[in-house]
């Protein structure tokens, strides 16, 4: 039998404070890329299996989540990330809209597994999406509104890690000819950043990329270093655009060979950490997204993760509770509300400021500390 209150591997309940911390953290992001524009959208929790894989070009079929739906007879599956959905909506129900197109997003999303370093299988995510270009402009943009939300959501000590997801893809379709099944070796010997393995397969020439990982310019210079053939100019032109208004703002670092959690993202991808912040707090970067016709459309979008921020301790705001004794004219608390305190009024004579956890206790009509 299973214990009374045990709750699934990976799921876990907010208490207060933590509830309300995590709702104020996604509060002020969602604000934030709503001064830019970004208007919210609310796709549900569960939708078709078929309609959440294959939308994001590249998209790998994701371990999910899975119900069969006994009204449909159709397998559905819970969300594990809102950008395909929000990709979904952009392909249909908005693909009459001009593009750009800017959406926002906040709601629960559901992993089949836990990674090693999150043991939660059930996060809290919010971001923001911009539908009709991948270009510097807009990466740009999308960089600096999720920093802007970070730091407004009380975020300190920010690190923001750049990478090209289709850089291996790019170099064997290029300077470094590779079959299929030798890139696929390639890409999963460089997420290992396995030296070894590399000279093993004969693809010695891709340990440069492993060696530029580091501080954004050195990384850079390393990578210019290598680019013999001229096919990554482009990008790093781009990534150093991108790169340049953040510099003191935020500390900056490339790993072009970082691929992890970039399933569908294509030439620009990046990480966001914080200091005393265990693991990634967001993820970002550009994608394509499949319409009905066949065509590919250009996307870019951030999403941040609230829970790693929760769970250090962001987002808290001093518990400032006013304990209305037994009695007292609710005209008085009501005025007293007005002026912006948390009143906790007692309903028996033998309730306390204590047993309510309030910091402050009404005393002839004014708050005293307890
Ligand atoms: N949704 C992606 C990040 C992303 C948003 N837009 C593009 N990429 C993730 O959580 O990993």
């Amino acid at each position: 039998m299973i214990p009374p209150g045990l709750l699934p591997e990976g799921f876990r309940d907010r208490l207060p404070p933590q509830a309300d911390a995590s709702a104020r953290l996604v509060r002020r992001v969602l604000d934030t890329a709503a001064l830019h524009g970004y208007e919210r959208v609310s796709p549900p929790l569960a939708e078709f299996e078929a309609g959440l894989v294959g939308r994001l070009k590249s998209a790998k079929a994701q371990d999910l989540l899975r119900v069969v739906d006994p009204l449909s007879q159709r397998t559905l599956a819970l969300r594990p990330d809102i950008t395909a959905q929000v990709g979904r909506i952009a392909a249909t129900r908005m693909a009459h809209h001009p593009r750009p197109v800017r959406l926002s997003y906040a709601g629960p999303v559901l992993k089949l597994k836990a990674s090693q370093l999150r043991p939660e299988r059930e996060l809290m995510q919010v971001g923001a999406e911009l539908i009709g270009l991948d270009s510097v402009a807009a990466a740009s943009e999308i960089v600096m509104v999720a920093i802007e939300a970070l730091e407004r959501a009380g975020v300190a000590g920010i690190t923001l890690d750049f990478t090209l997801p289709d850089l291996v893809d790019t170099l064997a379709g290029g300077p470094l000819p590779m079959d299929p099944a030798q890139t696929e070796a390639v890409k999963t010997l460089l997420d290992a950043k396995d030296a070894g393995g590399l000279a093993a397969k004969d693809a010695l020439a891709f340990l440069p990329l492993v060696e530029a990982a580091g501080p954004f310019e050195t990384a850079l210079a390393r990578l210019r270093a290598f680019d013999m053939g001229g096919a990554l100019t482009s990008r790093l032109d781009a990534l150093e655009q991108i790169a340049a208004p953040l510099k003191g703002r935020v500390t900056l670092t490339l790993d072009p060979t970082e691929r992890h959690g970039f399933e569908y993202q294509s030439w620009f991808g990046f990480s966001l950490f914080a200091a005393g912040v265990s693991g990634e707090i967001g993820r970002g970067g550009s994608y394509a997204i499949a319409h009905e016709d066949g065509r590919e459309e250009p996307a870019i979008g951030f999403s941040l993760y609230c829970d790693p921020l929760v769970d250090a301790g962001i987002g808290a705001r001093e518990r400032r509770r006013l304990f209305i004794p037994f009695g007292t004219d609710p005209a008085i608390s009501a005025k007293i509300r007005a002026d912006g305190w948390v009143t906790v009024a007692a309903l028996t004579a033998s309730d306390s400021a204590e047993a309510q956890i309030c910091s402050h206790v009404l005393r002839d009509g004014v708050a005293v500390p307890v």
